[in-house]
């Protein structure tokens, strides 16, 4: 690796020691001057020399003068005779930085480096803070929109007390917006908003609060364009402005499969340093009418169960869908259906290979490129690809459509823990009929390392488009081709004639698109690569990075 050419190298006290403080375009760092001494020739193990320190200059959050407060500071009162260098600083500037604690956990911590000279502490402030300004990917200005009634309902607290000091930190200016009513925020987006103003929208909620914010952008996005949303061959256009998720919800997957963490403040730095995570889009349609676009999970029996009966004890808040989740379990209910997919092809990997999706991933990237010669916009139309299609017939516990993790609290490795974040494919999971104690095992399997797709009833398809119909809209069908004298279905049309008489008509489930209803049960669905950005960089892979000359975590 090139060694970066110094821009400032002074000896400043940090903490009335005197420290070696150096500034390179990617790195702050500061090493104990006398401990280094110490050292000299000797070899130090670990990721961090004793008494060094430093800071990757794209995750300094600020930089501030400060009124000094040292022990030699000039008050008028008695002093000590200056004994060590430490003694005679007496101005002083602080850097606010990002550091890593538990589990993808970010905080803001802080160091303040005090000088002698009043000229050399604003050198340092200038020259810091002109490296930052040359960070064009953090934003300046943002939106945001404050679901008040979000989780636990703590989301203006949460905004007021965690995230807003550090973006007056950051000197972003924000506009708040704390909605009134369901759609508050979509429809503000979609029709009202100066978003030109804007370097990004910031949605303080769940995944229901961050899916009305992405439906707001990227309906507006396709407004602009002149793209039909109703027709699932139009390629629709990518969003410019980033969203931002200060987690706030109730299961928080977006938040939690994109950042590894659900904590306010972690998400606020990403958004500050001005991280960039592409995300796939899958949209939703009823035949020729576009329903709604998906992040996480489309899930048809028993997700959809669970959520239609958690919403009506939306009082309970977030503990509404461990209830909802054993009284669905309990009931054991299948539903008949037929699945056809169009399976994904190229280097896409599988949703068994192990390989998860994690900052800077291979596969997401690769996709990037393909998009950018054009290479995975498929265009399909039904005609050109009916042999590719496979179709499956039978009776489903659940199907599960997961277009990145699901990873959440509830389930840390997710529903599909292979599934990637942008590679323009949604994994397809098909949980055919067992016995209750098969679908516990399967569904506990969620909750630890043990692989849930090894199982002799559950299927998984990496797809990139895929459609659904349930049993009695296929007998309806079979009946108009009956009625119009189609031959050939008769022994189809006999049972369903024969379930009209008994009343037992095969039930329904709903499907649940990222927590919300759909109206319809027949969908076909198709994946959109790339379609929008967060404020995140994926899970980071635990191991640090060391830099060979500043020992720094890169
Ligand atoms: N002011 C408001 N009053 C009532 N409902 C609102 C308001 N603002 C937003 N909503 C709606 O509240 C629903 C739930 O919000 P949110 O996603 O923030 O929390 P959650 O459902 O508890 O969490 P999760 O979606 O992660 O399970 C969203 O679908 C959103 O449309
Ligand atoms: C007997 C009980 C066994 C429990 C098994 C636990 C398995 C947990 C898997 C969790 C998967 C979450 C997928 C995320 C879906 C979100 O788009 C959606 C909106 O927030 N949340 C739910 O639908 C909420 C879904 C909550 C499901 C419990
Ligand atoms: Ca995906």
């Amino acid at each position: 690796m090139e060694k970066q050419s110094r821009l400032l190298c002074s000896e400043l006290c940090v903490q009335s020691r005197l420290y070696e403080v150096t500034l390179n375009c990617a790195i702050l760092a500061w090493k104990d001057i006398q401990i280094a001494k110490k050292h000299t020739g000797r070899a130090i193990y670990g990721a961090v020399k004793a008494g060094s320190y430093c800071v990757p200059v794209c995750e300094i959050i600020a930089v501030q003068e400060k009124e000094d407060d040292s022990p030699c500071k000039n008050t008028g009162k008695w002093q000590k005779v200056p004994q060590s260098p430490a003694d005679s600083c007496q101005h002083a500037f602080t850097v606010f930085y990002v550091e890593r604690t538990r589990q993808h956990c970010w905080w803001c911590n802080n160091v303040t480096f005090h000088c002698s000279e009043h000229s050399l502490c604003l050198l340092w402030v200038q020259t810091i803070r002109e490296q930052l300004a040359l960070m064009t990917n953090r934003p300046k200005s943002l939106l945001v929109y404050i679901n008040p009634y979000g989780g636990k309902q703590r989301g203006k607290q949460i905004y007021d007390h965690k995230v807003a000091p550090i973006f007056s930190r950051a000197s972003i200016s924000t506009d708040v917006i704390v909605t009134e009513r369901a759609n508050h925020a979509r429809d503000h987006l979609k029709t009202e908003a100066d978003l030109k103003k804007y370097d990004g929208v910031v949605c303080v909620g769940g995944d229901g609060m961050f899916s009305e914010i992405m439906h707001g952008l990227v309906s507006r996005m396709q407004q602009e364009a002149g793209v039909d949303e109703n027709s699932i061959e139009e390629t629709l256009m990518p969003c410019g402005l980033r969203i931002g998720i200060i987690p706030a919800g109730s299961t928080d997957c977006v938040c939690f499969a994109t950042v590894g963490s659900n904590d306010p403040v972690t998400s606020a730095l990403h958004i500050v340093v001005g991280d960039s995570q592409p995300m796939d889009i899958c949209s939703v349609h009823n035949e020729d009418r576009f329903l709604r676009y998906s992040v996480s999970l489309l899930g048809y029996g028993f997700y959809g169960d669970v959520l239609t009966d958690s919403e009506r004890k939306r009082w309970m808040g977030p503990a509404r869908y461990d209830i909802s989740g054993v009284k669905t379990f309990l009931s054991h209910r299948y539903y008949e259906g037929t699945v056809s997919f169009l399976p994904a092809e190229g280097n896409l990997g599988t949703p068994r290979d192990k390989m998860q999706c994690r900052t800077g991933c291979s596969v997401c990237r690769q996709s990037s490129s393909d998009k950018l010669v054009g290479k995975n916009e498929d265009s399909v139309s039904d005609a050109e690809c009916q042999d590719t299609w496979t179709v499956i017939r039978g009776k489903f516990l659940a199907i599960n459509a997961a277009s990145m993790s699901c990873a959440c609290p509830r389930s840390p490795k997710g529903l599909s823990p292979s599934a990637h974040l942008a590679d323009g494919t949604t994994d397809l999971i098909l949980v055919r009929k067992c016995s209750r104690l098969d679908f516990l095992r399967h569904l506990l399997r969620h909750t630890n390392k043990d692989d849930q797709f090894d199982h002799s009833f559950v299927e998984v398809y990496r797809v990139k488009q895929f459609r659904f119909t349930p049993r009695y809209q296929e007998c309806d069908s079979e009946v108009d081709l009956r009625d119009s004298g189609a031959t050939g279905k008769r022994f189809l049309s006999q049972i369903c004639r024969e379930h009209r008489a008994c009343g037992c008509m095969p039930s329904q489930s709903n499907w649940n698109c990222d927590g919300e209803i759909l109206p319809h049960t027949a969908i076909q669905v198709r994946v959109h690569c790339q379609l929008i950005k967060l404020f995140a960089r994926g899970i980071e892979e635990q191991q640090v990075f060391e830099d060979p000359y500043t020992h720094c975590a890169i």
